[in-house]
């Protein structure tokens, strides 16, 4: 029953809109608007149930029960998704995002090799190429504007399908470039895109329903494809290069050396986990770089302390390499900064797989309850950030030190679930 969900659980909770009310509509799913007055409607306390139409979700808000969650009782809260979400018809749906208990364990084991700072080293010259165009095509717009939102959108796309699969995207002519526009198309955020994700999310029976999918088929049929001639055409000429199709390859190689393994890496799953390196990279990517070169325009004396910081690192090394940029703190401030002030990904989604106690506490979680974890809200929470909606990169400064264990700062997630991608976008953003 609805209406008694949640106190029956002895859980405090926002009483869900009347299915007649003229709200109905927005209250099917968590959007920023929502999740601000749920998160107020909290108020200190340590969680509070809502419904999404008549779906009950457990926010929880407690630093200490939300590390409990992601991290010491990972096992009992580790989908991040319903198991309804995943059609096997779908090759592209068996990515690591969209995996869920041994299969989602198994292949992460085997791909995080991918994503070590070894290997991002090896492929650091893949983004410094891409970057090294973009400055020259930024050099023509001395003294106009520039939209910077697009700009940031192309160097993103363009730099990971780079270190994806080594494809040049013609990242600043997108009218010739196939890729760039079902790309776009596939990646692209929107309303209607964010209706879609959501709605499949926490209306999995809905989305099935109206027969939606995630992304168009022509272009997931594309990217499919596109992914598997890479691989087939590398494997007949021996062509290699430090990219994500190369490293999973070398990995479907040891994988299938290795008496008793199970099935590996099959060529389908390895274009899943290109596509999904893109479906997760490219749209957090963009934000971010946005959202720094917003916040760096309002405020020019910041601007000028990351300039000198450049300068003086080009100056000892004369050039940029992996080295001199992880050496430059201020930089990377300001992107943890950037990341505090506007995550882009806002809350986390978790689903309970085994009936137990929230941790730390005695209320009883039944299996397949929706738990979600209000990012955006807590990185704005004055209780632990103070002056949240000012940009202040000094909070990350090691004598400050923010981001203490009580400090809910997670714009990548955390425990075992947490972005496979976190050193990758390190590398890539401060560049
Ligand atoms: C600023 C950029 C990025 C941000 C803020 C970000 C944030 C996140 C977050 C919050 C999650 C969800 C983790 C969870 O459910 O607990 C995630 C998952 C993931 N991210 Fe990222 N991400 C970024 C860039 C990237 C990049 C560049 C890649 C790959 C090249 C990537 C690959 C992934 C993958 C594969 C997952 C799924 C992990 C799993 O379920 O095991 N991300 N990311």
């Amino acid at each position: 029953n609805t209406c008694s969900y949640w106190s029956a659980r002895g859980v405090p909770y926002v009483p869900a809109t009347p299915l007649f009310d003229k709200n109905i509509l927005k209250s099917l799913l968590p959007t920023p608007e929502n999740l601000g007055k749920i998160y107020k409607s909290a108020e200190g306390k340590d969680y509070v149930g809502f419904f999404l139409l008549r779906t009950p979700v457990l926010m929880v808000c407690n630093p200490e029960i939300i590390n409990g969650v992601l991290r010491q009782d990972f096992q009992k809260f580790s989908a991040n998704r319903k198991p309804e979400c995943v059609r096997e018809d779908d090759p592209l749906s068996q990515h690591l995002l969209a995996l869920q208990g041994e299969k989602w364990k198994n292949l992460r084991s085997k791909i995080i090799p991918v994503f070590t700072s070894g290997k991002l080293k090896s492929m650091y010259y893949l983004i410094n190429e891409r970057v090294e165009e973009f400055l020259r095509v930024l050099d023509q717009y001395e003294g106009k504007p520039i939209d910077a939102e697009k700009f940031c959108s192309q160097i993103s796309i363009s730099s990971i399908v780079s270190c994806a699969f080594g494809l040049d995207t013609k990242c600043m002519d997108p009218a010739n470039d196939r890729f760039l526009k079902i790309g776009r198309s596939a990646f692209e955020a929107g309303f209607w895109k964010m209706v879609k994700v959501q709605l499949k999310m926490f209306h999995p029976a809905i989305f099935n329903f109206l027969r939606l999918t995630g992304y168009s088929k022509d272009s997931s049929d594309f990217c499919e494809n596109f992914i598997k001639d890479v691989i087939a055409h590398r494997r007949a000429s021996g062509y290699t290069r430090s990219d994500y199709v190369d490293i999973l390859m070398k990995i479907q190689k040891e994988l299938s050396e290795r008496p008793g393994q199970d099935n590996g890496l099959s060529d389908s799953l390895i274009a899943a986990q290109v596509f999904s390196f893109l479906v997760a990279g490219y749209e957090t990517t963009t934000t971010t770089l946005c959202c720094a070169l917003y916040e760096l325009a309002k405020h020019p004396q910041i601007v000028e302390q990351v300039r000198a910081e450049v300068l003086e690192s080009l100056g000892t090394s004369g050039c940029f390499n992996y080295e001199t940029l992880m050496g430059m703190e201020l930089l990377e401030r300001v992107i943890k900064e950037t990341l505090r002030k506007h995550p882009p990904v806002v809350f986390l989604p978790r689903i309970c797989t085994e009936t137990t106690y929230l941790p730390g506490t005695e209320v009883m979680i039944e299996k397949g309850t929706q738990l979600l974890i209000p990012v955006l809200n807590l990185h704005h929470d004055p209780i632990y950030v103070p002056q949240p909606d000012e940009f202040m990169p000094e909070r990350f400064s090691n004598q400050k030190q923010f981001a203490l264990p009580n400090v809910p700062y997670m714009p990548f997630s955390d425990g075992p679930r947490k972005c496979i991608g976190e050193h990758k976008i390190n590398g890539q953003t401060f560049k």
